[in-house]
């Protein structure tokens, strides 16, 4: 549905336009004067304003602002019955799409009032774009309830709407680039770009070339002039995941740019600026590779400034569930196939399991399992690791009693002498009599090697 606001005090012009307009499949919502004008437009289903200059109530061009600021994606084009250009270009910089004269330019309505609509319509979808994709990147996106990684969020969030550059540090699959992008998204620069480079998957030529760019013919291969990450992250935020392999001589370059917001493309002569906010990760102790020398002293404490360290999963185990509920609820969604739910014993093959791999392992242990199972979740849909961790742990529950320990060392001892009573007697340094009482009292006579 395309929906225009008509203001315009002259009833018989409002109701003749609007006619015409509505013939052409727009719905049409009219008001006589500036304050009635101005309730109107709350609605947000409005895409475009015909607004009349001269008003009963105040002048058109002044009520451009006002009406922007009630719905900023409605386009307004100004009619007027003589045009003058400097009300002309108040107009346009009070916001107005357009400011056109009335009868000489009638034939341009329908025209201008499409070009309106679409251009409204599409910057409600951008907006309602950008919404998804920064939900999708806040911090109620970070899973977790536990305490480590409350702590965590809650300094991320302060350090948020600062210009602060931020070190993230954590075993691989902690979530460290999680963090960098609902740190980009609840900052002043969310409407800007968030970059990322992984300093690891490349080599030092290329990541000089993608961070910096080059101008044609800075090197053989450079056939045009390429903008480097530097330049794409200017009022957004840098990411630079993998700090720690970033090589020497270009971690000395970073530093500069840093420090001067300055740099030079590759086969340029003259510097270029960016205003961008760093976000660094790594998965290694930087303060021990600097002071190893494999890491620059100097950018260590510039980007040591604000550090969060992100729990490893093991550290978190309360989260287990939580995160085990939001995959599996994830991956039935993008198999199409009904939550299957699950049974206790993975959950608590999950719980008990090292997760070396930390949320990344569990995310593709969980997505591997949806996709094996049939049913219900149980353990047979778990890698072997995980099955010898569940029966280790069952094993070592029925042995948390002194009878059952004494039980299963005595049966041990039978298996180990075959099944000779006074052999395993011996071994287990005790008299012959009480190990045949023992085994009397344990059953063991019956299932145990005689
Ligand atoms: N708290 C969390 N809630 C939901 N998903 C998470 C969370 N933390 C991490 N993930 C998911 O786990 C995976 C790994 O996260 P991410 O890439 O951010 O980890 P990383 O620490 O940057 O890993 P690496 O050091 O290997 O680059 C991603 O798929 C991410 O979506």
């Amino acid at each position: 549905m395309k929906t225009v606001l008509i203001i315009d005090d002259e009833e018989k012009l409002r109701s003749l336009l609007a006619r015409v307009i509505k013939a052409e499949g727009f719905e049409v919502i009219e008001a006589g004067d500036c304050k009635s004008g101005l309730k109107a437009i709350e609605n947000p289903v409005i895409d475009a304003v015909l607004c009349d200059v001269r008003l009963p109530d105040g002048n058109g061009v002044e009520l451009v602002p006002m009406l922007k600021s009630r719905n900023p994606n409605a386009e307004i084009i100004l009619l007027t019955a003589n045009g003058n250009i400097p009300d002309g270009v108040q107009a346009m910089k009070n916001g107005a799409m357009d400011y056109i004269v009335k009868g000489d330019d009638n034939d341009k309505i329908l025209p201008i009032l499409d070009k309106a609509v679409e251009k409204s319509q599409l910057q409600k979808k951008v907006k309602k774009l950008e919404a998804i994709v920064s939900s999708k990147f806040s911090f109620d996106a970070v899973i977790g309830n536990s305490q480590p990684i409350q702590e965590a969020i809650n300094l991320a969030k302060k350090v948020a709407p600062t210009e602060a550059a931020v070190l993230l540090t954590g075993e691989t699959g902690t979530g460290k680039e999680v963090f960098a992008q609902a740190i980009h998204y609840s900052s002043h620069r969310a409407d800007k770009n968030f970059v990322a480079l992984n300093c690891s998957a490349f080599g030092r030529e290329m990541i000089e070339s993608e961070l910096f760019g080059y101008k044609q013919g800075a090197f053989t291969g450079a056939l045009k002039d390429k903008r480097g990450l530097l330049e794409e992250a200017h009022n957004g935020t840098l990411f630079l995941d993998e700090i720690g392999e970033l090589p020497l001589d270009l971690q000395a370059k970073l530093l500069r740019v840093l420090e001067t917001h300055e740099f030079i493309k590759l086969g340029d002569t003259k510097p270029s600026k960016s205003n961008f906010r760093l976000i660094a990760a790594t998965n290694r102790d930087l303060k021990t590779e600097s002071e190893q020398h494999r890491f620059r002293a100097d950018l260590y404490f510039r980007l040591n400034v604000f550090q969060i360290t992100l729990p490893p999963l093991r550290q978190r185990i309360k989260d287990i569930p939580l995160l085990l509920d939001f995959f599996l609820d994830y991956y039935t969604k993008q198999t199409n196939k009904p939550n299957p739910g699950y049974t206790a014993d993975f959950a608590k093959a999950l719980e008990r399991y090292a997760w070396n791999g930390n949320i990344r392992e569990l995310k593709n242990v969980i997505e591997r399992a949806v996709i094996i199972s049939d049913g219900k979740l149980d353990i047979s849909v778990l890698p072997s690791d995980f099955r010898d961790t569940v029966s280790t742990a069952s094993e070592s529950l029925s042995s948390f009693s002194m009878e059952s320990v004494e039980k299963q060392h005595i049966q041990k001892v039978l298996n180990h002498s075959q099944g000779n009573r006074a052999e395993a007697a011996r071994l287990l340094e005790i008299g012959i009599a009480t190990l045949y009482r023992k085994i009397d009292e344990f059953g063991l006579g019956k299932s145990g090697k005689q």
